[in-house]
């Protein structure tokens, strides 16, 4: 199990870390995620030990790293959301210099070929898209082969093809053993393939969970219910103001409804049938990590740690 956690930060007089933690198990792809400006790539910029903090720690196998020490004592491959080159050179030449031992030609270019980079690889990175700088970037973190992966949006510049490519790399390397956090505002990417989220929210860890859990017990669940007579709007009206559901739609016999959490489905069945209806089907309808995020990062929400 690694651990990071507490970690606070100040930029002048305002705190934008207050209390991260991330608590992720090895070979697992940790989903790192919250609104502009939460937090994320301060905190990324720490574990890389880039940017200084006020406080934090680190437990890394049972062993307690100073947080300034992470890049010296774990093997890590840092992506930055937007890598800086050298421009002059051609992306050859700057993935050779991120090698820690002496480049070896035939490595750099099978690197350079599993990022899709290897046709532009002797062209200058002043010619390079900003997709193309992200694809090199994902190679640059991957050069010295590390243990441990910090990827700061990797798709965002990309096109549907390139962020497919990138989400299979990332996949495979979860499962060649890395272990990786992954932050991105693509939700569906997250929800495809994270094995672990933690949602922050104004420099503070609010939800961590493993994906399974977060889909099945974080949200307001979502039931549709068929009956035999469509159920009395006036009725689920009651059931809202009994605060047993939050919203419902009705469309004929069907009627979709959103509980107040994840449990309650009971009550209402049991409300519908003392007033005269019959059941016919019950399902309760997939909820999405972008739904978990809107509800848990919205104005409304009850900043909790589960
Ligand atoms: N160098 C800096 N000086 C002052 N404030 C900063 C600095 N860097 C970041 N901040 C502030 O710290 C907070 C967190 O910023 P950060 O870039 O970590 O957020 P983020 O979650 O990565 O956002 P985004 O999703 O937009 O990339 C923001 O309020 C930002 O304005």
């Amino acid at each position: 199990m690694y651990s990071f956690c507490n970690i606070s930060k100040h930029f002048k007089n305002e705190k934008v870390l207050k209390d991260i933690s991330i608590n992720m198990n090895e070979g697992e792809i940790y989903g790192f995620l919250g609104c502009n400006g939460a937090g994320k790539t301060t905190t990324m910029n720490i574990l890389s030990g880039l940017a200084s903090y006020d406080s934090g720690i680190c437990l890394w196998n049972g062993r307690n790293i100073e947080l300034e020490r992470i890049p010296l004592e774990i093997p890590l491959g840092y992506m930055m959301e937007e890598p800086i080159f050298y421009n002059w050179m051609t992306g050859f030449e700057n993935l050779s210099l991120y090698s820690s031992k002496p480049p070896e030609k035939n490595t750099i270019l099978r690197l350079l070929d599993t990022v899709g980079m290897l046709k532009s690889c002797n062209k200058r990175v002043s010619s390079y898209s900003r997709g193309m700088k992200q694809r090199l970037g994902m190679a640059c973190a991957l050069v010295n082969n590390p243990d441990f992966l910090i990827l700061d949006e990797p798709t965002s510049a990309l096109d549907p093809e390139g962020r497919k490519d990138i989400l299979n790399l990332v996949s495979d390397l979860r499962d060649r053993g890395k272990s990786i956090i992954l932050s991105t505002h693509i939700l569906n990417d997250a929800e495809a393939i994270c094995d672990k989220v933690g949602i922050i929210r104004n420099g503070k860890t609010i939800l961590e969970d493993s994906m399974e859990n977060l889909l099945d017990n974080h949200l307001s669940q979502i039931y549709s219910i068929e009956t035999d007579i469509s159920i009395d709007e006036n009725l689920l009206y009651s059931l809202i103001r009994k605060k047993v559901i939050k919203d419902f739609r009705n469309e004929g016999s069907v009627s979709s409804i959103t509980l107040k959490g994840n449990k309650g489905i009971n009550d209402v069945l049991s409300v519908l049938m003392d007033n005269g209806m019959r059941i016919l089907e019950v399902k309760r309808i997939k909820q999405s990590l972008e739904n978990i995020f809107i509800e848990r990062t919205g104005d409304n929400d009850e900043t909790s740690v589960a």
